[in-house]
């Protein structure tokens, strides 16, 4: 179809205020690493007088796993999320002519909850863990009614935008559900860390908003041991299994203590009611665990009654 003179005239490609252009990004320091690429610290700074915007910019990394495909499908899930709890999506930046391409994203300052949790550990309240975890939820919830599973829940993947905010990121293994199905099965085991699954994904690959529920259950615990590295998930799990772990893979042993009703212990000095949370995440059917909205009632509820 041949475009009027007039249309011709009129139709300018709109500013599209998403896209960076690389000789502006200038980097400034390693951030961390996510699935499928890593992060840095960028300044945007058209105007060459160090006045632009500090940006996050996750840059594909070609390597086994990842691909520009996987990637552009991480970029177009990011930017159509609007929610105070999930990081905000800035837009892309191309280079190498379009072969390859980077996520800009909003710069949160304080990090990932992680390391954040434990630097401050000796001033974090336990009102201030509930807040954090109420935010978690919310943006769950938000993830759940736009039929996203993330598959990766984990302290590690929450950031903090200020004292009193943190959000949800690193969707590299977010996956949409089916029109017409409440789970998505992966064809085969994926890179999710063990220790974070539902037994359902252990033994079917199967991953629905109820295994990350359960996810969201670990990311309680790490929480309330004040992500102490050395009571965290991974460690705990494998003082469990013992060193004999003989021919079993891994994964089997840990879907055979979880059949037998193992759970994570309750974190040192961890509020009764908050481990019974846990315990409630970590229901072995996924049909009775609570959904997000349950959670963030009862955390809300918490937070009321810690006054
Ligand atoms: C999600 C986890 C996997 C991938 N990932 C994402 C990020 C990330 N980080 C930050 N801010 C940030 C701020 C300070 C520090 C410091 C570094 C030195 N040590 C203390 C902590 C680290 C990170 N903002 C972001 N926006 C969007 C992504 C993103 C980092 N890794």
């Amino acid at each position: 179809v041949t475009q009027s003179p007039m249309s011709k005239a009129f139709n300018l490609v709109p500013h599209d205020q998403t896209l960076f252009e690389e000789r502006h990004l200038c980097y400034i320091s390693p951030l961390g690493k996510g699935n499928f690429g890593c992060v840095e610290l960028c300044r945007y700074d058209p105007l060459g007088d160090n006045t632009g915007e500090l940006v996050a910019v996750k840059k594909l990394q070609p390597n086994k796993g990842s691909n520009l495909e996987d990637f552009q499908k991480e970029v177009k899930m990011l930017s159509v999320l609007h929610c105070d709890y999930i990081v905000k999506y800035r837009g892309v930046c191309y280079s190498m002519g379009r072969l390859s391409m980077s996520l800009v994203m909003e710069y949160l300052p304080y990090g990932s909850l992680t390391g954040y949790v434990w630097t401050n550990r000796h001033n974090i309240t336990t009102r201030r863990m509930l807040l954090f975890s109420s935010q978690i939820c919310k943006g769950m919830e938000y993830l759940q009614m736009q039929r996203y599973v993330h598959r990766d829940l984990a302290a590690r993947n929450i950031l903090v935008a200020n004292e009193s905010l943190v959000k949800i990121a690193d969707f590299g293994l977010t996956k949409v559900l089916p029109f017409d199905k409440e789970y998505y099965r992966l064809s085969q085991p994926g890179q999710s860390p063990l220790f974070w699954l539902a037994p359902e994904c252990l033994n079917e690959n199967k991953f629905s908003h109820k295994s990350d529920v359960w996810s969201f259950g670990i990311v309680l615990h790490e929480l309330f041991s004040y992500c102490d590295n050395s009571i965290n998930p991974k460690r705990l799990c494998l003082q469990e299994i013992g060193q004999n772990v003989q021919g079993t893979s891994l994964s089997m042993h840990l879907a055979n203590m979880l059949a037998s009703n193992w759970r994570l212990p309750a974190p040192p000095n961890c509020p009764l009611q908050v481990y019974s949370l846990m315990k409630d995440c970590w229901t072995y059917d996924f049909d009775k665990r609570p959904s997000f909205s349950d959670l963030s009632k009862k955390v809300e509820n918490m937070i009321q009654d810690d006054r």
